[in-house]
């Protein structure tokens, strides 16, 4: 049957399909389903695996998307598969010829697809967006987002929000645009267009592509000094989430270009925030900047998903920077900040009146012309850039009241370079170099509690976590490993019940849903993401991983 746009926004709730990324626009990746639960689940044992084939085995971040009877699931390098669920046949496989000169910062990755109407769509590394009909492989539409030359390419899962289709770009890293756009999932017909960067003000285009005036507020050069705004990245790399409780999509944005930051003193808006739009308009209904005038690549990338809390609406956001926030979901008034990360050395702590961070100016790295004129001062400064959390998106359940967030306790020296923008060239004006901080762990899954800011129990993991997190109503979170576990433990204590060595890193997050009475659950498995490129010392520390590119789908040897 052709996907509506009821059916996704009641995605959370649909048991026999994952209709959405985040396993509802919500982001919760919550499932009701009870046959696999903490008693039963020492019995999960494969059903079948796929093999993504090929050369092309690293890197696979991807959520599959259940449908129709399907598994559609995207691979590294734009490639994406239709699987039989009950057979794990493939039934059909695109492969997204590439240019050489792609882009990616951090790896050939694919965060996942979208579904609407009988079309599968997704996102490319040369910055496409390619819509396939479900059971044919054919394609539909193609637009080209942008100039993959310049930098920009695509690596998140789109969204669809009040029968929009929602992406974002990728390229924070090159000084490309950040930007949202709206479009006709059905046609791929833009709606409208909204950058992230202020200076290029709000518009969107009518349907002769004039631009009009999104309402939006700002004023150019405000927070950016100068031209920066022109080339000032914020880019839209994760996507976003949308709760039909609010009627509004929340996307994050990453970091400012260049990362030196002595270069464009100001808050630099949009970037490293939570932005909340309006889906039919792009017009943006609240903005909350997590670090302005971001100096570490901390980003403001993470996803916003939304929660029921003390009868209100509200959204938890672990921010890469180390602070979780708790924001009302309506009017983007901060309610809560805390630390989920042991430590943090660029801010003490977040005014909770302001909502402002109170930086520690000292442990800001330096400017260069302040010195040699080549380099400024290094300084140690924690999180890492690659974050208290990546692009591996947490679970929130409702049973417990607990956020599941997959964090990493790492530090980095880094200093600050003179750089200028060249289109296509790496836009950062900073060097740096990963290191760990604990000698027995970086990765740690840790249940948070957003009433109290507590973390109620942690499990430590020697590798760094980059798999996302799932979370059932049996009581169960589940979540993968770099060392090529899925692990499944108590969702009240951590405590682990079972594991599955799936052959390689897993960096993607799981999915659960039921089909004839039977739960079954998939991830897919294949090391790769920025830990092995941009680690440092870490990446040294993990070359023994080995790379693949598979899907595994569980469920119970014995029929409960
Ligand atoms: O600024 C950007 O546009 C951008 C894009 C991406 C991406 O699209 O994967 C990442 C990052 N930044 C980034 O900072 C980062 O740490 C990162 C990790 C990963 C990954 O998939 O492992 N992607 C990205």
């Amino acid at each position: 049957a052709d996907i509506t746009n009821a059916m996704i926004e009641n995605a959370a709730k649909d048991t026999k399909n994952v209709l959405s990324f985040g396993m509802g626009t919500q982001g919760q990746r919550f499932s009701t389903l009870t046959q696999i639960n903490t008693k039963t689940v020492g019995q999960l044992v494969p059903a079948w695996s796929f093999s993504f084939g090929g050369e092309k085995q690293r890197g696979q971040e991807s959520q599959p998307i259940i449908a129709n009877g399907k598994m559609f699931v995207t691979a590294s390098y734009s490639r994406i598969y239709a699987i039989d669920l009950k057979t794990g046949n493939k039934l059909w496989k695109y492969e997204h010829r590439l240019p050489e000169a792609i882009m990616p910062c951090c790896d050939v990755v694919n965060r996942g697809a979208a579904v609407y109407g009988n079309l599968v769509i997704f996102g490319t590394l040369d910055a496409q967006l390619v819509a396939l009909d479900q059971n044919t492989g054919k394609v539909v539409w193609k637009e080209k987002v942008d100039d993959y030359a310049a930098g920009y390419s695509m690596t998140a899962a789109p969204l669809i929000a009040k029968g929009v289709l929602i992406t974002g770009v990728s390229g924070g890293e090159f000084g490309i645009v950040g930007r949202v756009e709206g479009r006709n999932p059905l046609t791929g017909e833009l709606l409208w267009s909204r950058p992230t960067v202020e200076g290029h003000m709000g518009y969107k285009y009518d349907k002769d592509g004039k631009a009009l005036d999104a309402g939006v507020t700002g004023t150019v050069n405000k927070s950016w000094p100068g031209e920066l705004w022109k080339t000032g990245g914020a880019s839209t790399w994760m996507g976003g989430t949308y709760d039909p409780a609010t009627g509004l999509a929340y996307i994050g944005t990453g970091n400012p270009a260049p990362w030196n930051s002595h270069l464009r003193p100001g808050d630099n808006l949009y970037s490293s925030s939570t932005l909340a739009l309006d889906p039919t308009t792009g017009q943006i209904k609240w903005a909350y900047q997590s670090t302005p005038n971001d100096s570490w690549d901390f980003d403001g990338a993470n996803e916003f998903v939304t929660f029921d809390m003390n009868g209100k609406r509200y959204g938890g956001k672990a921010d890469r920077n180390g602070f979780f926030y708790v924001i009302d979901a309506k009017t983007g008034q901060l309610q809560n900040a805390f630390p989920f990360v042991n430590k943090i050395t660029w801010a003490s702590g977040i005014d909770l009146k302001t909502g402002r961070p109170n930086f520690i100016a000292a442990n800001r790295p330096s400017d260069p012309t302040k010195g040699d004129g080549k380099k400024g001062s290094t300084v140690f400064a924690a999180p890492a850039f690659l974050g208290a959390k990546n692009q591996m998106p947490m679970a929130y359940s409702p049973q417990t009241g607990l956020f599941y967030v997959p964090a990493n306790e790492w530090g980095m020296e880094i200093w600050n370079e003179p750089i200028t923008y060249k289109k296509g060239g790496a836009y950062l004006g900073a060097g740096f170099t990963i290191k760990p901080l604990n000698d027995d762990y970086i990765g740690a899954l840790r249940a948070v509690d957003p009433k109290t800011g507590k973390i109620v129990w942690e499990n430590k993991n020697t590798a760094p976590l980059w798999g996302g997190v799932m979370t059932t109503a049996g009581g169960l979170v589940f979540y993968g490993t770099p060392e090529g576990f899925l692990k499944a433990v108590d969702a009240k204590s951590g405590k682990e019940l079972w594991k599955f060595q799936t052959g390689s890193g897993v960096v993607a997050p799981p999915v659960t849903w039921e089909d004839g009475g039977v739960q079954y659950v998939a991830v897919v498995s294949g090391w790769g993401g920025a830990v092995p490129l941009w680690g440092g010392e870490v990446a040294k520390k993990v070359n023994f991983l080995e790379q693949g590119g598979s899907v595994w789908v569980f469920k119970l040897a014995t029929k409960i």
